[in-house]
């Protein structure tokens, strides 16, 4: 037994009847130490690098271990006060329906969102940065800035979700700096990409199902990184260069991070986004609660000049068919109007998006 499955077995015990649908044989996830990232920056950024370099034996994807109890116990409390909310009837979740928000935020119901042109079995609440509303003749990816919608019930969860706004941004900063170390820059090199960070947060419930089938398909984010904490349910899994899906078990006190395109583009391959998918949970349902650190919407990603070779990478769409754009606003853009066709086209009329995902004026066409 590996040491995330002997961890889980430990909870599982504690927990008492919380058991595993599936026993998998597929190898873990590597697991990174928070302590050593505030303590030994050097040390975490080696093995971040060995993590990231998909084909030399790297998942890209890892756990981030021994979190602080301070933010294990928001995260505890946020997952409690995402079932409240989740729990409640449809019409109450609907008062704030995505569907009236330019900037893709709110509720989304079961049946909404879209991965890889498959409707995802799960129901979510996206949040970001609180901002005002830009002006129209702001550059295109500017839309995507603005208010978010608050759910007035539970009246715990609005504090809770600026909390971890918080929480997650120091903790992506540093992580930020371990990766730029990791490949052989300063600490603060990627620092300028981060002035107004284009940040995404959703909690997420995957309803009860009796098995087989997707939650949510395979696919790579768009963003730098995503941190994700997860309820006991599991389920979420990670494809590695030889095209094995790793499931990330949950383990307690830690936190599963992958890289998203941004990094992909900027490492020329050598650290790729990593795919990953969610099967269905049993009879329990799923939380979950991922954080996308995003880059500034105005960055434009220049790729580094590295000298090493990019990873061969199975089961990734064709740049015909998602075509990585080099302003991470644009892209950051194209994932969210395929995700939610119905709100691209009801608040943004005058777009639309090309066959690879890019979003262009319909006048331009
Ligand atoms: O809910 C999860 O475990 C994964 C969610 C995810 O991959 C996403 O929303 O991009
Ligand atoms: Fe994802």
């Amino acid at each position: 037994m590996g040491r995330a499955q002997a961890a889980m077995a430990r909870f599982a015990a504690r927990q008492g009847a919380i058991g595993f649908r599936r026993q998998s044989t597929a190898r873990e996830l590597p697991l990174l130490p928070y302590p050593q990232l505030c303590y030994d920056m050097d040390a975490f950024a080696r093995r971040l690098g060995d993590v990231c370099r998909v084909g030399d034996g790297g998942a890209g994807c890892f756990m981030i271990t021994e979190l602080p109890k301070n933010l294990c116990q928001l995260h505890e409390e946020l997952l409690q006060g995402s079932r409240q909310f989740f729990a409640l009837p449809l019409a109450e979740k609907e008062k704030v329906d995505y569907h009236q928000s330019r900037e893709f935020r709110g509720y989304m119901r079961q049946g909404t969102e879209n991965t890889a042109g498959q409707v995802d079995w799960r129901e979510q609440v996206e949040f970001g940065r609180e901002e005002p509303r830009r002006q129209a003749s702001d550059h295109l990816y500017s839309r995507l800035r603005g208010p978010n919608q608050w759910p007035s019930q539970p009246s715990s969860l609005r504090p809770l979700v600026l909390s971890w706004l918080e929480e997650m941004e120091e903790l992506s900063r540093k992580l930020t700096r371990a990766l730029s170390v990791s490949l052989g820059l300063s600490e603060t090199s990627l620092d300028g990409y981060f002035q107004q960070p284009h940040v995404q947060a959703k909690i997420v419930h995957y309803p009860p199902s009796n098995g087989g089938g997707l939650g949510v398909g395979a696919h790579a984010d768009s963003g730098f990184l995503t941190l994700l904490w997860q309820d006991e349910a599991g389920g979420l899994e990670f494809l590695d260069a030889q095209g094995c899906w790793i499931p990330a078990l949950p383990i307690p006190a830690s936190m599963v991070c992958n890289l998203g395109e941004v990094v992909q583009l900027l490492t020329g391959g050598v650290y790729p986004a990593t795919v990953h998918r969610v099967l269905r949970p049993g009879a329990a349902g799923r939380v979950s609660l991922p954080y996308f650190w995003n880059p500034s919407l105005d960055v434009e990603v220049r790729p580094l000049e590295l000298g090493a070779l990019p990873a061969q990478l199975l089961g990734r769409p064709k740049e015909s068919e998602n075509k990585m754009l080099p302003s991470y606003g644009m892209n950051a853009f194209k994932s969210l109007a395929r995700s939610h066709p119905e709100v691209f086209a009801r608040h943004h009329p005058d777009l639309a998006c090309l066959p690879d995902g890019e979003v262009v004026y319909k006048s331009s066409l």
